[in-house]
């Protein structure tokens, strides 16, 4: 039977995330999030005529007579009262602009004895910015959009300090192994230290979800199944290990006695195999292979995915393209994923891919730029040939 393709297995995964649910939150934690409901203005922006300039608000229509400076508005004091034909006020940047005046002239392009101002310059712009120019009262920000930092500006300026936005999943990382210590502890003969726990939460983490790290498992089915109850609460639970045919290589028993729907193990990518998706009960699960390098390329294509579709973003993952910096053998039946650095030259970007793709090697995987995406069976490329790739975070 042929392994499932890289963008078969991302549609079952994706299938896994259940309809967003809404959450009210403060703007100064909307940043990246999906809103699930209009935002509507509460304010007309500005709310009345404002002074884009320090200088003097006067009728055009006296110019160029010297005027008389009868007082002053400044942003949030306003003056009171309408100008009359001579008449000037002082006034400063985003103060309200007096009835009567139609001009404001920077100072720049005046001059000031006593009382008396008189424009030195012929005037051009009004510098005003009338009353709703940005925006009004009742305008919308529709449902789905992603919130950056200008969106964020923008509905604080409207008055709306919560916003319902799609609620961030719970994803708990579970990692397991005889071998594994926490960092900080002193590893035993044949140990080494977990990190693919904090890399899975940390990946969790930059696309949008609440990660939790459980405890490290053992290698029992009854450490596992406490990890599993352990996590039963949460949208999505990240295995890391035990994914494969070894004795074991635990996860795929214990998450079936547990009556896992699964949707598929094993696919056709290099790294990640051994690659597991299903859900338990309310839970998504994903069991990621255990090698270091494998866990993180995996969570990029899958887990990450899921997460940003579980944050309400429909928006498919930006693969880019740049020319090739050395020469590839044939490729074979899996997809590829090779931990490449970018550079730039004149005609674009540069892809290199390492001389050394060791699934389990960190320090190539911590010096990455990208992965190099190649198709199963792809030909022997040559420097300078087209290629496709997908940034990594940094
Ligand atoms: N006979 C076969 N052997 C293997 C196959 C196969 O198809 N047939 N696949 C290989 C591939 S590909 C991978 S990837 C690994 C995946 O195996 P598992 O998912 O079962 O992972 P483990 O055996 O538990 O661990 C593999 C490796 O990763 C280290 N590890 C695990 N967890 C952590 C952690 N939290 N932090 C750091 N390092 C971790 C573990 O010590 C092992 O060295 O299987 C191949 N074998
Ligand atoms: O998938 Mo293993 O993930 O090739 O190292």
């Amino acid at each position: 039977m042929s392994l499932l393709s890289v963008e078969e297995a991302l549609e079952l995964v994706l299938a896994l995330a259940p309809v967003p649910q809404p959450e009210d939150v403060d703007l100064s934690d909307a940043l990246g999030r999906v809103l699930l409901r209009d935002a509507v203005s509460r304010m007309t922006q500005p709310p009345f005529d404002a002074a884009a300039m320090d200088g003097y608000a006067l009728r055009r229509a006296d110019l160029p007579a010297p005027l008389q400076v009868v007082g002053e508005a400044a942003a949030g004091r306003g003056w009171d009262g309408a100008l009359a034909p001579g008449q000037a006020l002082r006034i400063f940047t985003g103060a309200p602009v007096p009835t009567g005046a139609d001009l404001v002239v920077m100072q720049e392009d005046t001059a000031r004895t006593g009382d008396q101002v008189t424009v030195t310059a012929p005037p051009g712009h009004d510098n005003i910015r009338p009353r709703g120019s940005d925006f009004a009262e009742g305008e919308r920000i529709a449902a789905g959009r992603r919130l950056g930092p200008a969106d964020i500006a923008l509905l604080a300026a409207m008055n709306v300090p919560r916003v319902t936005v799609a609620r961030a999943p719970t994803v708990a990382v579970l990692a397991g192994g005889d071998e594994l210590v926490q960092p900080g502890e002193t590893p035993g003969p044949g140990q080494i230290i977990s990190s693919n726990d904090l890399a899975i939460a940390a990946l969790a983490r930059a696309a949008g979800a609440v990660p939790r790290i459980l405890p490290l498992a053992r290698d029992t089915e009854e450490s596992l199944r406490a990890a599993f109850a352990d996590a039963a609460e949460s949208d999505v639970i990240v295995t890391i290990g035990g994914a494969s045919v070894g004795d074991h290589d635990l996860i795929g028993r214990v998450a079936a006695d547990l009556g896992m729907e699964r949707a598929f193990h094993r696919i056709a990518m290099r790294p990640g195999k051994p690659l597991m998706a299903g859900r338990i009960g309310g839970t998504a699960m994903l069991g990621l292979p255990g090698n270091p390098v494998s866990a993180m390329v995996t969570a990029v294509l899958f887990l990450q995915p899921l997460i940003r579709r579980m944050l309400g973003q429909t928006d498919a993952m930006a693969l880019r393209h740049g020319r090739l910096g050395r020469d590839l053998p044939p490729e074979g039946n899996r997809e590829h994923y090779l931990r490449a650095v970018l550079s730039d030259d004149a005609a674009g970007v540069v892809v290199t891919p390492f001389a050394d793709q060791d699934s389990a090697r960190l320090s190539v995987m911590a010096q990455a730029d990208a992965l190099l995406v190649r198709a199963a069976f792809d030909p022997a490329r040559t420097a300078g040939d087209r290629v496709a790739y997908i940034p990594l975070p940094h």
